[in-house]
């Protein structure tokens, strides 16, 4: 489902909004019974993926403009069509091999196979032809491990190829390939956990079992989706949608009050918002990106929060004249870079389908650009911070590697020393932050902490 931290790992690009200009039948309407609910659904998510898989906009897009084009459909409604959809794209390759031994329209197929891993093959077998049952309990007894690997995580050939080179490959693809739980994070500028976790467990939230996050001293778990947009802890700003893995960052940068801090890629202001709130919202904290639509969704974040000591500035390119004005002045940088995202394909199936080898280059280069000109800004002794959401080394180790030796008045720190206060549960084999879904039960995240020399 849609969250704000959805638009995260957005490289840059925007296309115009996916259009749906005619209304898909309601499922929910009176006779819907009769007509079959679930053949009525199967409608829904044809006419959605129809759209998504031309790959022309993100899947959130896309289904946000079918919910505002079908906007009587209830809550159950939505999201069904919304967890149907996803699941078809994190298992398409594999769903696809499945489709080719039916006949009739493998979009029919494979919204069957993504409504059915949603609300169960029973429920909705009463409602399809003879041969369609008939077909989807032969794929049920598929065993996913006779398929080939790439065919079994459902991964392009080219990603498979990098992927397959990581740590424990199949336990990462695996988790990939789940739905990730809504994490939320506590604005520390206006509460803390403790009174957030108590009001919650006396609220109707209670029932989606609000947990404390292991690692950040900030997060709050919940197991299942609840719209969180009008609560009211949301709404008055002690509340934010944050992966755990997020929040860490802001740990690794450990700006204080008097600091000058530069978040370089703040896009939506995600990791402003609690730079700012440990800052206390003292100091000064610039939040630079390229994209003004994304800032302008920042401006509302950072009112409700609480903060005034946060200044976005749109910026023309990584060189901007405004940047390099701050030269040697910031003490703290934050490069949240933009990247493939393929650490958060637990929330954005479709980005595996929507990179590619082309892409990956594309965004290396243009991360060692932003690195470059980041840098400039640090002052002597100060602190530059390079995280991305992707798993692929030459995003994260490689492109730091490259950069210490073009840059020896930069070292790098050891991130887990630097987390010990408040993480001390976190070990790391690597002088890296590297965080998955496997091990760590956040998105994948990669971040390495560096110093310039006084
Ligand atoms: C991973 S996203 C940042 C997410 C943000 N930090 C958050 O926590 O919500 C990367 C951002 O980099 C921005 N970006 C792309 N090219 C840039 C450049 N040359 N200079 C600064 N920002 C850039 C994109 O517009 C995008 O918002």
């Amino acid at each position: 489902m849609m969250t704000i931290e959805s638009a995260r790992k957005d490289t840059g690009r925007r296309s115009v909004r996916p259009d749906f200009t005619r209304r898909s039948p309601r499922a929910s309407q009176s006779g819907a019974r009769e007509r079959g609910i679930y053949t009525i659904r199967l409608g829904q998510i044809r006419d959605v993926l129809n759209e998504v898989l031309k790959w022309k906009h993100p899947a959130d897009a896309v289904l946000s403009a079918w919910f505002r084009a079908n906007k009587s459909l209830g809550g159950r409604d939505r999201n069904e069509v919304a967890e149907s959809v996803f699941d078809v794209l994190r298992h398409l390759r594999r769903y696809r091999q499945y489709a080719e031994s039916g006949t009739g329209p493998a979009l029919e197929r494979l919204a069957i196979l993504g409504l059915a891993s949603v609300v169960g093959k029973d429920a909705i077998a009463g409602q399809l032809s003879e041969e369609e049952k008939t077909w989807l309990m032969r794929m049920d007894t598929i065993d996913p491990t006779s398929l080939a690997p790439e065919i079994r995580s459902s991964l392009p050939d080219w990603l498979y190829e990098h992927m397959r080179q990581l740590d424990q490959y199949e336990s990462l693809a695996a988790a990939l390939n789940t739905k990730a739980p809504l994490d939320l994070r506590v604005n520390p500028f206006k509460t803390d956990r403790d009174t957030v976790l108590t009001q919650l467990q006396d609220s109707p939230v209670a029932g989606f079992d609000p947990q404390p996050t292991p690692y950040s001293p900030w997060g709050i778990r919940l197991n299942g989706k609840p719209a969180i947009s009008r609560w009211a802890l949301f709404e008055n700003g002690s509340l934010e949608v944050q992966d755990e893995g997020s929040q860490l960052l802001a740990l690794l940068v450990g700006p204080k009050r008097t600091d000058m801090v530069i978040d370089f890629c703040a896009g939506a202001g995600g990791k402003t918002l609690l730079l700012g709130a440990l800052m206390r919202s003292a100091g000064r904290l610039y939040a630079f990106d390229v994209s003004a639509a994304r800032l302008a969704k920042a401006k509302p974040r950072i009112a409700r929060s609480g903060l005034s000591n946060v200044t976005p500035i749109a910026i023309s390119n990584e060189n901007d004249t405004r940047v390099k004005r701050l030269a040697g002045k910031a003490d703290k940088v934050l490069v949240d870079a933009p990247c493939t995202g393929v650490g958060t394909l637990r929330r954005n199936p479709d980005l595996k389908w929507r990179q590619s080898p082309a892409s990956v280059q594309e965004l290396t280069e243009l991360q060692a650009r932003i690195l470059k000109s980041a840098a400039r800004c640090v002052a002597p002794g100060g602190r530059l911070v390079y995280s991305t959401c992707s798993l692929l080394p030459q995003e994260n180790e490689q492109q730091v590697e490259a950069f210490l030796a073009a840059h020896p008045e930069f070292t790098l720190l050891n991130a887990q020393e630097v987390l010990a206060d408040k993480c001390p549960d976190l070990a790391m084999t690597t002088p890296y932050l590297k965080l998955r879904p496997d091990v760590h039960g956040t998105d994948g995240f990669f971040a390495a902490v560096l110093e310039r020399s006084k």
